[in-house]
């Protein structure tokens, strides 16, 4: 019984540690480009070149509805944010940078959880 206890808590304590993450990304600076998903009307193209379109309120979505089994699930959908962003944008445009600079701050906390 203890083993399971402490993996349960274990599994509390990083849901917490996610969402507090999370809520870090949300209020960064240059996260304007990534808290809602890409508006396909506003870049029809966007649909045909990103297979698996990924945003911050998704994710927090997900965080909230139980989705995550690891915390490392978690991790790979914010990295799919920073994949399309390369993919779709400029490295020196504008959402370019500001997915180059949210990449380097969330890798910069995440190596701290
Ligand atoms: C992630 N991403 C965001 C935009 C964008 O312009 N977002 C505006 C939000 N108001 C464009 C391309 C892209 O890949």
């Amino acid at each position: 019984a203890k083993k399971e206890k402490t993996s349960a808590r274990r599994a509390k304590q990083d849901l917490a540690s996610c969402k507090n993450l999370l809520s870090c990304l949300e209020c960064h600076e240059h996260a304007w480009p990534f808290l809602l998903p890409v508006n396909t009307k506003q870049f029809p193209q966007y649909k045909k070149a990103i297979k698996t379109p990924m945003d911050l309120s998704t994710i927090k979505r997900k965080l909230q509805e139980g989705s995550y089994k690891h915390k490392g699930e978690f991790a790979s959908d914010v990295r799919l944010i920073f994949s399309n962003c390369e993919e779709f944008n400029e490295d020196y445009s504008p959402v370019g940078r500001a997915g180059h600079c949210m990449r380097q701050y969330f890798e910069q906390q995440w190596a701290q959880m």
